[in-house]
């Protein structure tokens, strides 16, 4: 039978928010795992997509030598002590003049665990655009451009997919409003829903060490880790408890990000949504098996909880991390 305080983390990191980051489960072999700092160890990325009623894309004109006249979303690198909210709408006021709210995360971008892009989708609240009179080192202007024909040349096509995962996220919100909760981590690493269903019946990984939580996995920054990006760590941990070579693992993407920014707390945590499932189609009514004591199968019998967990996994509602 799980705790209250196990349903309410499931309830609190299903809606978005969780419980701040106490201890990990898993960590790279070896050392234990440096404290993250912005601008030493890890770059944090923040971009914008503005998308008007009327299809109309914000973009902004860089200044920077390598790619100065190219068109690109306003973004730029996180700087110690903001909040990732903070930095989005500094660097939207630098390149645009705007400023800014986000409505939601759109999506997450990784190069292995220090290097992480943040794309919000993003409305403006006030400011005037920058004209080429206001010309600086953050960029030569702004302007809106209809999303069937942005200019050229682009500082990079990567953001023409961003661009459309806007366009649909306002056709159809696939995911709830998925915000980063200002909660402090000293590492990067990711809070774990790894899930097991079998007919209407779902089952959620637990850690035990503790008190019963939803296992976190600490992302190392060694070369391997680099190469082999964030899912690294989430196999990691897995393969210290389930037997991974008859599963099926997914990693179905975000449902929170959690990151405080202010005193020092550069970590981030992912809250991410996991699927493990036999690789033989025959009807396997229990869950894999568990190796060792950290870890046991919680049935969610909690009607509510069940069905929203149910219902994200069916409708895949989720903020993609992508590579
Ligand atoms: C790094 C980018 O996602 C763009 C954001 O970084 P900038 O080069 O625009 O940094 P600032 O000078 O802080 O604005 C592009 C990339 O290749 O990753
Ligand atoms: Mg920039």
């Amino acid at each position: 039978m799980a705790s209250e305080g196990l349903t309410g983390a499931l309830a609190a990191v299903l809606a978005g928010q969780g419980p701040s980051v106490q201890s990990c489960d898993s960590a790279p072999a070896g050392e234990p795992p440096v404290p993250v700092r912005l601008r030493k160890n890890v770059c944090y990325v923040v971009l914008a997509v503005f998308l008007s009623e009327q299809d109309e894309v914000l973009l902004i004109q860089e200044a920077k030598r390598e790619c100065r006249g190219s068109w690109y979303l306003p973004a730029g690198r996180m700087e110690p002590g903001e909040t990732i909210v903070e930095a989005l709408q500094r660097e939207v006021k630098e390149e645009a003049g705007l400023h800014c709210e986000p409505e939601t995360l759109l999506s997450v971008e990784e190069r292995g665990p220090s290097w992480v892009r943040f794309v919000f989708l993003a409305r403006p609240t006030g400011g005037i655009l920058k004209t080429s009179k206001e010309a600086d080192a953050e960029s030569l202007q702004a302007a809106w451009y209809p999303r069937s024909s942005l200019p050229t040349p682009l500082r990079a096509h990567d953001i023409l997919h961003l661009v459309e995962l806007a366009a649909q996220y306002r056709q159809q919100a696939r995911h709830p409003v998925i915000l980063p909760q200002e909660l402090p981590c000293d590492l990067v690493c990711q809070r774990l829903v790894v899930t097991f269903t079998s007919a209407q019946t779902v089952w959620v990984l637990v850690g035990t060490v503790g008190i019963p939580h939803l296992p976190v996995t600490a992302c190392g920054l060694d070369p391997v880790e680099q190469r082999g990006g964030m899912k690294m760590a989430i196999l990691r941990l897995l393969q210290e408890c389930l037997t991974l070579h008859h599963l099926v693992v997914e990693i179905k993407g975000l449902l929170g990000l959690q990151h405080l920014g202010r005193d020092h707390s550069d970590g981030i945590c992912l809250n991410v949504l996991v699927t493990v499932a036999f690789r033989s189609p025959g009807i396997q009514d229990e869950p894999p098996k568990i190796r060792g004591e950290n870890f046991f199968w919680w049935k969610v019998t909690e009607e509510d909880l069940q069905s929203q967990l149910l219902k994200r996994l069916q409708g895949s509602s989720v903020v993609p991390v992508n590579r």
